[in-house]
Formats: C-alpha cells, structure tokens, sequence
C-alpha cells in the first residue's frame, strides 16, 4: 500500500514535449486507470513512475519516498505489459519466481509465494507447463503472478489485456478488480478503452495530449465533464456533440446530451429519419438523422418498436444538457 504524488511533471524527447505539467495524487490502495486516446502520453506517464523512462523534469513519489532518478527495481514497483514478456523456455513456476531466484531468496519461502500466487490466479495446477502451451488469459495470469510475488507497493499495467478477445477480456477486468479487493495494493493501470477505465477505476486520470484534461471517480466523469473532449471520450455510445449559441464577447457553445437524454415521444419538439439501429438484446441504439441537431445518437429499450426507415419524433432533455465555453464547462 502506498501512496504516489507526482509533481510538475514533463518528458521531452529532444526538442518535442510529450508530456507537461502532470500533477496528480494517487492514493494508498486505489486503483487508478490512465485513459485517453493513442499518443496521448500514458504509457510514457506510466513508465516514469515505473522508473523505465527518465523523468525530464519534476517529481515522483512513492510512499513518501521521492523517486526521481531511482532505477526501477528500487521503486518497489511491478509491472505488467501488454506482451506478457514470460520466458518461453521457463515452466510457469520459473516465470513466476523469476525476480525471487535473481534475489536469492531461500527456495521454501520462494515456493511458499509461488504457490500463494499460484492460488490466487487459479494457475496451481498450470505450474509445470511452458509458456507456450498456455492461452491468452493464462500467460496474462502468469505476467500477473510474477508481478505478485514482488510484493509491490504499486502494480502499473501498461494495457495488459488487449492481446485478448473479447470474452477473454470482461473476465480477465473481473479477475483484475477481484485481485485489487484481495491485495488492497495501488493500482494504475493504462487502457485506451474507456469501457475498461469505467468498469475497472476507483478513479480515472484522462489525458489528452500529453496532459490531464480531468480526474475523477467513473460517475464524476459521466455526469460533469469538463470538456468537449472528456465528454465525448467517457460513456459509450458517445455523447451528442451540437453547436449552441455564439455570445458575442464569449464565442460559440458547445452542447452535449448522453444517447439516453435524447427520447422517442410523439409530442417531441425534434423530428428525424432512422437511418440506422444496432440490436443490443436489452437496448437498442438508433442514429437518427434531424434537421435541428444533425445526426443524433439516441439509447432505446431493447423492446423500442423503432425500425429503420422510421420518422420519430425526440425530446431532449433540457435538465440533463452539459454546456461548455472555449473548451470548458459552464456551471
Ligand atoms: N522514444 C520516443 N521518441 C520520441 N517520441 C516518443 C518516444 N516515445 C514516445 N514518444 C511520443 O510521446 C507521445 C506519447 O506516447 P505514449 O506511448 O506515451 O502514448 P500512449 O498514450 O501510451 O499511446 P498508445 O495508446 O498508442 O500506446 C507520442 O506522441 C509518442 O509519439
């Protein structure tokens, strides 16, 4: 269990800034996902607290210890990569105890954490077997036990489970969330994919080129994002992004409304041509094409009599309408 504060953070690489101003406070036993879309600086943010990346300027610290500049195997971190990286030529027994053998520790106490690992993950009876005879979500389980038998006060995981389907995945975010309940460790984990930040996060740190654009608990997230951008990046289908009115000395709003805040009423003020709908057994989502508000995505029971071809007419709901100015939201 540990702390990180990470304080006026910034990577360059040469001249190119990828990373600036990051300041952010992790607490003891949470478990954080990094969010955003490709390039935004995750991975990078993720491996300078790790140690893999050198910080170009401001701090780091870990359990109230400053960091900066300590080599990885000294920041009592363990991470988990996407590519598993196992030793092909090892059993899974050896993949796991691997960093314990490099430390030299005595081989009960090693075999004691292997198998407490083992346990853990349901690999016991996998312990001899070779990577390679191993699927997906058993190599990832191996990658996990031996970033377990470390003792970690911080487990990182840089996008550990997109080398697996689709099924492979839902399970593996279960197992995961179970794993923190179990060891209440810290936890920062790196996703592209806001479905797994939302399912998986105490609370989620969104980037966006190469800084935060927001913090905060799933829930914060969908119900006040401060951006265009949060708001359109949290919450699946996408919020509906409109333009709003143009204040003379402010410029131009943006408006956003959830799929769900958009409904079929027969009274409605709105009126559009269904050119699409996507069956989901419990829900169905329609795009629906209008002369007020463009293309719109709108959420329906799965039990909706909306075909497509159907004109409709919706309502938007006024109190659930998100307004931003120059980027950020109006109160
Ligand atoms: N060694 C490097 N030299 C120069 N630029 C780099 C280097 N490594 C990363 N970058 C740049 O830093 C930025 C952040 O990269 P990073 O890998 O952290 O993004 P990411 O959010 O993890 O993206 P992805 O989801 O695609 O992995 C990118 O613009 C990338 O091109």
């Amino acid at each position: 269990m540990a702390d990180v504060t990470i304080r006026n953070l910034s990577k360059h690489y040469g001249a190119v800034e990828v990373m600036s101003d990051i300041d952010l406070d992790i607490r003891s036993g949470e478990f954080v996902v990094f969010v955003g879309p490709s390039g935004c600086g995750k991975s990078t943010l993720l491996r300078m607290i790790s140690g893999l990346e050198e910080e170009s300027g401001g701090s780091i610290e870990i359990d109230g210890r400053d960091v900066t500049g300590v080599e990885p195997s000294e920041r009592g971190v363990a991470m988990v990569f996407q590519s598993y990286a196992l030793y092909p030529h090892l059993t899974v027994a050896e993949n796991i105890g691997f960093s314990l053998s490099l430390a030299r520790v005595p081989k009960d106490e090693m075999r004691r954490k292997i198998e407490e690992a083992a346990n853990i993950l349901q690999l016991g009876p996998l312990l001899e077997r070779k990577p390679k005879h191993l699927s997906g979500g058993q190599r990832q389980r191996v990658a996990i036990g031996r970033a377990i038998v470390r003792d970690p006060k911080v487990f990182l995981f840089d996008e550990p489970l997109s080398n697996l389907d689709a099924a492979l995945r839902t399970q593996m975010r279960l197992e995961l969330g179970e794993l923190h309940q179990r060891l209440n460790t810290t936890m920062i984990y790196v996703t592209h994919d806001q479905v797994e930040a939302m399912t998986m996060a105490d609370r989620i740190v969104v980037l966006n080129g190469g800084r935060i654009e927001q913090v905060g608990t799933p829930t914060e997230l969908y119900r006040a994002p401060r951006s265009p951008f949060v708001a359109g990046f949290i919450g699946s289908p996408k919020m509906n992004l409109f333009e709003g009115p143009v204040a003379e000395a402010e410029g131009a709003e943006v408006l956003g409304l959830r799929p769900e805040h958009i409904v079929v009423d027969a009274t409605g003020p709105w009126s559009g041509d269904v050119r699409l709908i996507e069956h989901l057994g419990a829900e169905a989502i329609a795009h629906v094409d209008t002369p007020e508000a463009g293309r719109v995505i709108i959420r329906l029971d799965g039990e909706a009599e909306v075909r497509t071809g159907d004109h409709v007419r919706l309502t938007p709901r006024p109190d659930r309408m998100h307004r931003f100015r120059a980027g950020q939201r109006l109160a």
